[in-house]
C-alpha cells in the first residue's frame, strides 16, 4: 500500500522538461479483463494499468470465479476465461468508483444471470446507471436498485430474454453503451442483438475503443454511424492470445500540458499516433493554444511555442482531457471557452463547479454554464490550496498551475489529498516531479 501525505506542496517550478513513461490505459485495461474473462482460452495481457479502478475490476473477476495470475512484480496478467459461463452464481462485488468496472459488469452479469449485488464508494451511489438498467430491464433482464432509484447499488438476478432489439439514451454516458455492446454476444447466441441509441451520443470516441477491442476478441459489430449497431448471431469471444495494452492518454495531458506551458520538451512514452484512445486527439486542442508537438509511433512529444493562446472549443469527444486543458487556458493569452461539456457534472464529482470554485482560488474569473465553462486567466496566479473532492483528475490537472509559462508565473499550489490519484494513477506525483525536478525556486 503506497503512502500519500493529507497534502502536497508544490513548488513553482521553471521548467517542465524530460521524459516519461505513460501507465496502461484504464478504459483499455478494464475493457480487456472483461473480455478475456468472458472469452474462450487463455489471455496474457501486458502492461495493464495498477490503480485503483483496475483492482477492482480484478477483484470482481476473482470473486466471479475468473483465474488470473499475475505474473511476478510485473504488470503481465494471465486471465483465464470462462466462455461466457461463470463459474460462481452469487456475489457480492464492490466496484469502487469505477465507472469502467460497474457498467459493463453490470450489463454481463445481467446477460449471463444469477444473484449479484454491485454497489461501491459514496459518490458510486450518485452517478446515474438508470439508462442502462431501463435498457437491460426492458429487454427481460432483472436489475433492481436497493438504494436510490437511477443509481447503484443493484441487485441483479436471473431473468428472461424476451427481446434482443434494445435501446438507450446516449446523452449521460457512453459507457452504457459499451456495457451493452460488451454484453451482446452473450445475449447473440441464437439471434442477432440490435442496440439503438436515442437522441444524442456523448464521448463517441470511447466506442471507438469498445468495438476495437471486441474485434480483438473475435465479435464483429456491424453499424450505422452511431444509431444503430447489431451483434450477429453465433459470435463468441475468444481470446487473441496476447494482447498490449497501450499508455494511457488521458494520463498523458498532464505531461503534454507541462511541456507546452513550460518550455518543454516533455516526451510521453507508451502512446503514439496510432492510439485508439480519443484522448491523443487532445494534443490538436494543445496545438490549437499553440503548443508544438510531435507525435510519434509510441510517444508524444510537446515544447512551448511562446504564449499559449485562448482556445474556444467543443469537448464532448474528450471529456476527461479536456480538464487538462481548462488548467493550461491560466496561461492563455486570452478567454478561453471550453463546450458541450455537461457530462462533467456526474463523474467523479461535479466536475465543473469543482473546476470553476478552483480554478477561482488561483485568481481566474470564471463563468460556469449548465454545460460549458468560460475561462479569464488571472494576471498572477495565486497560490492556493486546492480542493480535490475525490477526484484524481482536479489532484492532476491542478498540478500545473505550479508552472512557469511564457506569459506568467506558476504558484505555490497545495493539493490536498493528493491520494485520490490512486483511481488510476498512483505514482502521478513523482511522476510529475521527474519533469519538474531541478528546476526548483
Ligand atoms: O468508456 C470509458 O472508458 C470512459 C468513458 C468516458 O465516460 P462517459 O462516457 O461517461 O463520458 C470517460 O469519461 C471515462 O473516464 C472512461
Ligand atoms: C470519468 C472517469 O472515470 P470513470 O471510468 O469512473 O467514469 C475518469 O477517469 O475521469
Amino acid at each position: 500500500m503506497k503512502h500519500y501525505p493529507h497534502h502536497l506542496d508544490l513548488q513553482p517550478a521553471l521548467r517542465a522538461q524530460g521524459s516519461m513513461r505513460l501507465p496502461g490505459s484504464k478504459s483499455i485495461s478494464n475493457r480487456t479483463l472483461l473480455l478475456a474473462a468472458l472469452a474462450g482460452g487463455v489471455t496474457r495481457i501486458h502492461d495493464l494499468l495498477a490503480s485503483d479502478d483496475t483492482h477492482v475490476m480484478l477483484m470482481a473477476l476473482q470473486k466471479l470465479g475468473v483465474r488470473w495470475e499475475q505474473v511476478g512484480e510485473s504488470q503481465e496478467y494471465v486471465v483465464h476465461g470462462v466462455d461466457g459461463v461463470l463459474p460462481v452464481h452469487q456475489a457480492d462485488l464492490f466496484m469502487g468508483n469505477a465507472g469502467t468496472a460497474i457498467r459493463p459488469l453490470t450489463a454481463a452479469l445481467a446477460a449471463i444471470g444469477g444473484d449479484y449485488t454491485l454497489h461501491g464508494v459514496s459518490r458510486m451511489h450518485e452517478r446515474p446507471i438508470g439508462d442502462l438498467v431501463d435498457a437491460l430491464n426492458a429487454a427481460g433482464m432483472r436489475i433492481e436498485y436497493t438504494g436510490e432509484p437511477g443509481f447503484p447499488p443493484l441487485h441483479i438476478r436471473r431473468g428472461q430474454i424476451h427481446t434482443r432489439r434494445m435501446s438507450v439514451k446516449g446523452n449521460v454516458s457512453s459507457q452504457f453503451l459499451t456495457a451493452l455492446l460488451m454484453a451482446a454476444p452473450l445475449m447473440a447466441r441464437e439471434e442477432a442483438v440490435v442496440i439503438d441509441v436515442i437522441g444524442e451520443l456523448i464521448s463517441k470516441p470511447y466506442i471507438e475503443i469498445t468495438l476495437n477491442l471486441m474485434k480483438r476478441f473475435g465479435v464483429i459489430v456491424e453499424r450505422e454511424g452511431w444509431q444503430s449497431f447489431t451483434v450477429a448471431a453465433g459470435q463468441r469471444y475468444c481470446s487473441p492470445g496476447s494482447i498490449h495494452v497501450e499508455g494511457d492518454a488521458s494520463s498523458a495531458s498532464y505531461f503534454l500540458a507541462a511541456g507546452a506551458i513550460a518550455g518543454g520538451p516533455v516526451r510521453v512514452e507508451g502512446v503514439g499516433r496510432d492510439s485508439i484512445q480519443g484522448d491523443v486527439r487532445f494534443v490538436q486542442a494543445l496545438e490549437q493554444m499553440g503548443a508544438a508537438v510531435t507525435l510519434g509511433d509510441n510517444w508524444i512529444e510537446a515544447r512551448s511555442n511562446g504564449m499559449l493562446k485562448a482556445i474556444d472549443a467543443d469537448f464532448n469527444h474528450i471529456p476527461d482531457a479536456a480538464m487538462t486543458i481548462a488548467v493550461a487556458a491560466l496561461y492563455a493569452d486570452g478567454v478561453s471557452t471550453l463546450r458541450n461539456i455537461g457530462s462533467w457534472r456526474v463523474k467523479e464529482t461535479d466536475r465543473l463547479s469543482a473546476m470553476a470554485t478552483e480554478l477561482r482560488k488561483l485568481g481566474a474569473a470564471v463563468e460556469e454554464g449548465d454545460d460549458y465553462l468560460r475561462i479569464a486567466p488571472p494576471e498572477r496566479i495565486a497560490p492556493a490550496a486546492i480542493d480535490t473532492y475525490d477526484d484524481h483528475r482536479m489532484a492532476m490537472c491542478f498540478s500545473l498551475a505550479s508552472l512557469d509559462g511564457a506569459a506568467r508565473r506558476g504558484a505555490q499550489i497545495r493539493i490536498m489529498d493528493p491520494k485520490c490519484v490512486a483511481k488510476t494513477f498512483p505514482d502521478y506525483f513523482e511522476a510529475f516531479a521527474m519533469v519538474t525536478r531541478g528546476d526548483l525556486i
